[in-house]
């Protein structure tokens, strides 16, 4: 069995409509439910805010702020963690010329964000999560490179790197100066670096692959098939300096078509990821949106899992506004796997006897205008 991670406390100073809240937890699963607006999804995003980057809704800390708050936002959280208790205090300061991320952890100034991975790992299910399937590739490049994140934290890294030179060398066709030793430095660089990315990708979109296999026939929700396409796709058991080589030279001979454009035309940043129904052998694009939910929600599960399986520690759970589109049946099996994950889960819904199948497994909270009371 996994070793739980749980969240203990959690205090937030003006966040979204919170002006001051505090909670206790006890390490059960937690469900808040509450009308429409009331505050569901801004408590889970602040949870979000746990782990690098900027939440759930990738917003900005200006919106995250509290109206009407003119310093920023503070979010304080102890969590039963990988290596004991651990305090994790994060926020923005907001000055007249300045916004700046605080990040402390057990009392002590983090250097980057990626150490709050050392402690927690942080999953996420969300209504907008439905573009995987919908929208465009963005939306796979992000769950793909989420899924890399959670295993690799230096992934983040990679993926800044690249988009910098990217940027350098879009700049300098931009501005057509074809420097060869200036851009071939630039293409170099976004060659060791895209293909590690790419190949992190395709490793742990196998491992992923690999552990659906292994459960999908046991499981209650629909399970994916799932392949990496666009860039140096079916290509990946050859050597890493291969496939550098060739994706520079890819990038040297593309120099006036990329001038052209007005951008990188190859890359992993317009990899894709195909994502089909197994059983129903049809692209996730054409199911039902129930189906659709389905399979996210077993796409989640099994993210999970592989997260529990290689770390060896549950990760937390947010699973925003999954239960309402459930039956009866899956919103039961959907409990019971997330207590055999062994880990913390947070669920939101307006309508609390949708819970009702978790009793004493879980805490319940009801929301209101920016109030908790359990
Ligand atoms: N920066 C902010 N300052 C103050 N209030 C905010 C801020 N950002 C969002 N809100 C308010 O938070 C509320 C939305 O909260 P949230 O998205 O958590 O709702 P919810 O309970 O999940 O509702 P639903 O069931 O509709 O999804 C809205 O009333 C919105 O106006």
């Amino acid at each position: 069995m996994p070793h739980k991670v749980s969240l203990s406390r959690l205090k937030l100073t003006d966040f979204r409509n919170y002006a001051s809240v505090s909670l206790s937890l006890d390490g059960r699963h937690v469900v808040l439910t509450g009308d429409n607006g009331a505050g569901k999804t801004n408590l889970m995003e602040a949870v979000s805010f746990l782990s690098p980057g900027r939440g759930l809704r990738r917003a900005t800390y200006g919106d995250v702020t509290r109206v009407g708050a003119t310093a920023g936002f503070s979010i304080f959280a102890e969590l039963d963690g990988m290596d004991g208790e651990v305090e994790i205090g994060t926020g923005v300061d907001i000055t007249d010329d300045s916004i700046s991320r605080r990040l402390r952890i057990n009392g002590t100034p983090a250097k980057s964000a990626d150490e709050l991975t050392d402690h927690l790992r942080l999953l996420w299910l969300t209504p907008s999560m439905d573009g995987l399937f919908t929208g465009g590739s963005s939306e796979r490049r992000r769950f793909l490179d989420r899924l890399v994140l959670s295993l690799d934290p230096a992934h983040g890294r990679r993926a800044s790197d690249f988009e910098r030179a990217m940027r350098s060398r879009n700049k300098l066709l931009d501005e057509r100066r074809f420097d060869p030793a200036w851009l071939s430095g630039l293409e170099q660089q976004m060659a060791s670096l895209g293909i590690a990315m790419a190949m992190a990708r395709e490793e742990m979109l196998g491992l992923l692959a690999r552990l659906i296999d292994e459960t999908h026939e046991t499981s209650p929700f629909p399970a994916a098939t799932l392949e990496l396409a666009g860039f140096m796709d079916g290509q990946f058991s050859r050597p890493a300096v291969d496939l550098e080589d060739d994706y520079s030279a890819m990038l040297a001979e593309s120099r006036y078509r990329d001038a052209a454009a007005g951008r990188t035309l190859d890359g992993p940043h317009r990899a894709d990821l195909l994502v089909r129904h197994r059983q129903k052998q049809m692209e996730a694009s054409r199911c039902s949106t129930g189906e659709q939910k389905a399979l996210l929600v077993g796409l989640i599960l099994a993210h999970a899992r592989l997260v529990a399986n290689l770390t060896g520690h549950a990760p937390i759970l947010l699973l925003d506004e999954i239960a309402a589109h459930l039956d009866e049946g899956r919103r039961a099996a959907l409990f019971d796997l997330i207590d055999a994950l062994g880990g913390q889960a947070f669920m939101t819904g307006t309508d609390c006897a949708m819970f009702s199948a978790l009793g004493e497994r879980a805490q319940f909270f009801t929301v209101a205008d920016g109030k908790v009371f359990e």
